[in-house]
């Protein structure tokens, strides 16, 4: 385990299975729709790679960078877009895919504006859901995991853009981030 973590919270094995549950349960929600699956940057990068892989339907995929958070450990509450899709979204039928759910400010903001463009249906799809910390009224259509309130690391989630390579969800140590 790596000398900054605490505890891990959510091992590979267990990410890989849930994953790949989803992955089956979207191929049948999804069958005949061709989905847009959109990567929210950067910290989804892991579990959409993996996600997709277990998505045996047609789908496509794009990339969205928004940023709430820069390097603080809680929501700005302030939502950038730094990077916009490459096509339109009419009529498409889009899954947002991200690695967490926390105060919910972020994905409140992107589900709103991508409903604005005329999205057949705009659904998420979570890794990671801390319901504890919510801000706004929000919940995931698909959530792999709920968590308890902690800051966590791995598989995508950093701290000052370290640890995202970490295979598994651990929580980092205090005196790391203090
Ligand atoms: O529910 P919220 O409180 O809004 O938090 C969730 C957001 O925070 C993280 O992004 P971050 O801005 O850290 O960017 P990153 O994915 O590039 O690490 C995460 O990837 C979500 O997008
Ligand atoms: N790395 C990381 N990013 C987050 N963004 C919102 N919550 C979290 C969290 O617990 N960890």
């Amino acid at each position: 385990m790596h000398q900054d973590i605490k505890e891990i919270l959510i091992s590979e094995e267990q990410i890989k299975e849930k994953v790949a549950e989803l992955g089956k349960r979207l191929s049948e929600v999804y069958k005949d729709l061709n989905p847009l699956c959109i990567c929210v940057l950067k910290g989804a990068v892991p579990f959409m790679a993996d996600l997709i892989r277990k998505m045996e339907i047609p789908m496509e995929m794009d990339f969205m960078a928004v940023s709430s958070y820069g390097n603080a450990t809680t929501s700005s509450g302030v939502v950038r877009i730094l990077k916009d899709l490459e096509a339109s979204i009419e009529g498409r039928h889009v899954l947002i895919v991200e690695d967490i759910i926390d105060s919910g400010l972020t994905l409140s903001y992107l589900v709103e504006m991508l409903k604005g463009r005329n999205a057949a249906s705009v659904k998420i799809a979570t890794l990671l859901d801390k319901p504890d910390r919510r801000k706004v009224d929000l919940s995931p259509d698909y959530s792999c995991f709920t968590i308890p309130d902690a800051f966590v690391v791995g598989y995508g989630l950093d701290f000052a853009e370290k640890y995202r390579n970490l295979p598994y969800i651990g929580v980092l140590k205090e005196e790391v981030y203090q």
